[in-house]
């Protein structure tokens, strides 16, 4: 395995306001990384980094390059992609395909012609003239067809209804990714990157506050359904987050043992919705 990204007490200050706080973090090679916080908390700015698109303190090494001084070299590694849904609407699809030939090295028109034969996308349409969800059918051939090393994607999918947003995630695992690349990705839609992650990263207040891939998560975190008599035995185990289903509790713990919990009721996964919700909350 190697690591593709490597962030060492990574930290970026907007004025008096410190926006990351000493983040450490590494995305390897082959993996599918979620990163995943609520507005605010520092998403962008660790993308924004990693593009070399802002200055920041501490280490940041990014295919072996640091992405603040080696910007133009990194381009021709990466692919980045904010919000599939729009394009420019004047444009013709040819001419947005004629325009990523010659803006990246890596691009294989081949490729890319190959995706489009499968929509009902004309070369001779303009942007305008198709749906949103034809739009991100474009970009997806146009973003597919690129051979980059890491694909970073900034909320692709904010803007799409739910049936593209999960083609969208089919066909760029079905058609992109491999065990050479990796994809980092964030969202507010955790619900439809949950099955797709290998890797899932919280951030809170510019602080990382989980990073585990997704089976730890699976060994780590456990959620049980408690009859109101052992209410009192199950917080005794110090649960991280309490909630009510039909007239009984649901605890969540992290990192007790299974055999403590067995004797309190049926032991589950929680969702990484649910796991988001506790982890926000923890210590407020
Ligand atoms: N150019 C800037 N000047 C001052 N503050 C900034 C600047 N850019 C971001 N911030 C602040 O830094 C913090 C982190 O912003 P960032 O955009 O990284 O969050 P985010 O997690 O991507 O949020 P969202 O989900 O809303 O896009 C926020 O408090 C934001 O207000």
């Amino acid at each position: 395995m190697s690591t593709i990204i490597r962030a060492n007490g990574l930290s970026k200050s907007y004025g008096s306001f410190q926006a990351l706080k000493n983040v450490n973090f590494t995305v390897e090679r082959g993996k599918i990384v979620g990163l995943v916080g609520p507005n605010g908390a520092g998403k962008t700015t660790i993308l924004k980094a990693i593009l070399g698109l802002t200055s920041y303190s501490g280490e940041l090494d990014v295919l072996g390059l640091e992405p603040s001084k080696q910007r133009h070299q990194l381009m021709q590694k990466v692919c980045f992609i904010a919000d599939v849904a729009v394009l420019p609407k004047w444009m013709k699809v040819k001419e947005a395909v004629e325009f990523v030939t010659e803006v990246h090295p890596h691009f294989n028109l081949d490729r890319a012609k190959h995706f489009l034969n499968k929509t009902n996308i004309k070369l001779n349409s303009k942007v305008k003239e198709l749906s949103k969800g034809m739009v991100a059918q474009l970009h997806l051939a146009l973003v597919m067809s690129i051979e980059a090393e890491l694909l970073v994607l900034d909320e692709p999918t904010l803007g799409l209804d739910i049936l593209y947003r999960k083609e969208f995630y089919n066909q760029l695992l079905a058609e992109f990714f491999d065990e050479g690349r990796s994809i980092l990705v964030t969202t507010h839609q955790i619900e439809e990157v949950e099955n797709l992650l290998t890797d899932l990263i919280f951030i809170r207040d510019g602080e990382i506050v989980l990073d585990s891939s997704m089976e730890e998560i699976g060994d780590k975190y456990v959620e049980v359904m408690v009859s109101r008599e052992d209410a009192e035995k199950a917080k005794a185990l110090n649960p991280v987050m309490e909630r009510d289903v039909f007239g009984r509790k649901v605890y969540l713990f992290e990192g007790v043992g299974r055999e403590q919990l067995e004797a309190l009721g049926e032991l589950h996964s929680p969702s990484v919705a649910d796991l988001f919700v506790a982890k926000m909350k923890e210590g407020k």
